[in-house]
Order: structure tokens, then C-alpha cells, then sequence
């Protein structure tokens, strides 16, 4: 089995890859995501399978990368760590330092280029942080931005004010004028969410070089992004787990 790792700032998301079955992007033995904590605690459900090796991206930090070394060197997996490069499966990176990408927003890419090959797109991660990039049909990865995620936004102004409570998102909620506290909140980060995704495929759309007839996809992806999307005033596509896809297509590069 392959085991392919995306350790993000919030959860730990896996899945397992039969290689021996030549799956298809997307299709695993086994997957799931735990928490920091969970996995802290000994949390590796993947223990259960023989793993003959495992990609990672890694965007938590230092700690957590000794803590998954030193797991799955327990576990005798020889382990490639994901670093972001200037090309790799027909994603060109133009970060002006390539290795200062965040390697999942790298693996998101690719993943969406490999999904959606020939097609311009703009991919939202809706995760800890918001990330929105953006990448040519010719698979030039033009840079994206980084916004605090959705969760983040609202515990924000829980802590940076006297009267606001911290609220959680729910999948009813829409960005609109609400006219209680907690909805006022919800729906202010929502907007600010959609807004920023929208905008993004706004301006890509008349980015005088996009040289294709086809407006730029925009697709989803992230814990957030079902709180988000039905906020979402344009077309899109929501795709889960592109990072750990992203891996299973560098996996076989
Ligand atoms: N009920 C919720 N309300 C708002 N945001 C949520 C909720 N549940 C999950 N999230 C969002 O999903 C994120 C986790 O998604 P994930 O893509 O796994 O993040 P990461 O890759 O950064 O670890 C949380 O940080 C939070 O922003
Ligand atoms: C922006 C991120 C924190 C997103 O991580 P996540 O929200 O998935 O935990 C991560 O992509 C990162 O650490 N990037 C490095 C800086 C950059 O991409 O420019
Ligand atoms: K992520």
C-alpha cells in the first residue's frame, strides 16, 4: 500500500493507495482524516495495513513533522517529504522562491490540473488558512493569496472584542443581513469567504493572457468549503481531498 499524508494546521487528513489495483485519482482502500491531538495520542489508523511507502505534505510545522517521522519510522515506512518545486507533473511554478509554496497548495494544483487537464482554473482551499491560486490551462501556476480561514475569522473577533461570541459556521447558514449577533458574524465571514473566491475568479476571468475561450473553473476543496459554497454567487466544483490526490499523482511521477 501507499500511504499518502496532508498535515494541515487543523487536521490530519490520509488515505491509502492499493497499488497493486492501479486505482483510479481519488480512488483509495482506505481514508479519513483525525486531529492533532488524536494523532498525539497515538491515533494511526493506518497501522492496520502493510505500507511499502509514504508521501507527506506537510504545512503544520516542525513538531508535528518529528512526530510523523518518528511514527512511521516505527512503523519502518520510509517516508518522501512533499517540497514545493519550480515544475512537477505539469504544474509550473511561478512562486518567486518555488520552495516557499506551501507544498499543499503545490499538490492542490497539480491535483486540479490532473482533473481538469487543458482547463484554467481557480482552486479555493478553505482550510485553517483560505487559500485561492491560480493556474493557466497550460498549467502555469500564476500565484494565489492566503486569508485567514473561516473558522478563524469568527474566532477572531470573538477575542478581539468585548461582545462578540465565538460561533460556529453551520451548512444552513448563507451570507446575508442578518438580524441577530451570531448570524451577523456567520454571515460576515461567509461573505468575506465567497467574496474573496468570487473576486479572484473575477479577475482571473480578464487576465488578458489566459489565451483560452473558456472561463476559468473554480473549484473547492477544504473543511470549510461546505460551509462556504452554498455562499457562492458563481459556477463551481467541489472536489475534496486534491491535496492527497496531488500526492497520489507526484506518488507515481
Ligand atoms: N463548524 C465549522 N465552522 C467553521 N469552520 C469550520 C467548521 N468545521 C470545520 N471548519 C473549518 O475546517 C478547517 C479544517 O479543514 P481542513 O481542510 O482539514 O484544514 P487544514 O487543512 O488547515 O488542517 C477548520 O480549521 C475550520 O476552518
Ligand atoms: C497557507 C497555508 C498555511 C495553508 O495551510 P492550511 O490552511 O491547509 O493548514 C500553507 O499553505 C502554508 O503554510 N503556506 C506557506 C506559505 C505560502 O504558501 O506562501
Ligand atoms: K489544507
Amino acid at each position: 500500500m501507499l500511504l499518502l499524508i496532508d498535515a494541515g494546521n487543523t487536521r490530519i487528513k490520509w488515505a491509502l493507495v492499493d497499488t497493486n489495483q492501479a486505482p483510479q485519482l481519488g480512488e483509495w482502500a482506505q481514508f479519513g482524516s483525525i486531529s492533532h491531538q488524536e494523532f498525539a495520542d497515538e491515533a494511526t489508523p493506518w497501522s492496520g495495513f502493510v505500507v511499502q511507502r509514504a508521501v507527506v505534505s506537510n504545512v503544520a510545522g516542525s513538531a508535528l513533522r518529528t512526530q510523523l517521522a518518528e511514527s512511521l519510522q516505527r512503523q519502518n515506512i520510509p517516508v518522501e517529504w512533499l517540497v514545493s518545486q519550480a515544475a512537477c507533473a505539469g504544474i509550473k511554478n511561478q512562486y518567486r522562491d518555488p520552495t516557499q509554496l506551501g507544498c499543499d497548495r503545490f499538490a492542490t494544483a497539480i491535483a486540479a490540473h490532473a482533473l481538469f487537464p487543458d482547463q484554467a482554473f481557480i482552486v479555493a482551499t478553505c482550510g485553517t488558512a483560505t487559500t485561492i491560486d491560480a493556474v493557466t490551462a497550460e498549467g502555469i501556476f500564476i500565484g494565489g493569496m492566503i486569508a485567514p480561514g473561516l473558522k478563524l475569522m469568527a474566532q477572531s473577533l470573538a477575542q478581539n472584542t468585548a461582545q462578540l461570541p465565538s460561533v460556529l459556521a453551520s451548512a444552513s447558514m448563507t451570507a446575508h443581513f442578518a438580524n441577530y449577533t451570531e448570524a451577523a458574524i456567520v454571515s460576515g465571514c461567509l461573505a468575506a469567504q465567497a467574496g474573496a473566491i468570487e473576486l479572484a475568479v473575477r479577475n482571473f476571468s480578464a487576465m488578458p493572457d489566459l489565451n483560452t475561450a473558456m472561463p476559468p473553473l473554480c473549484i473547492v476543496s477544504g473543511g470549510a468549503a461546505k460551509y462556504i459554497i452554498p455562499s457562492l454567487g458563481i459556477p463551481h466544483r467541489s472536489v475534496d481531498n486534491l491535496v492527497l490526490i496531488g500526492l497520489q499523482v507526484i506518488a507515481s511521477c
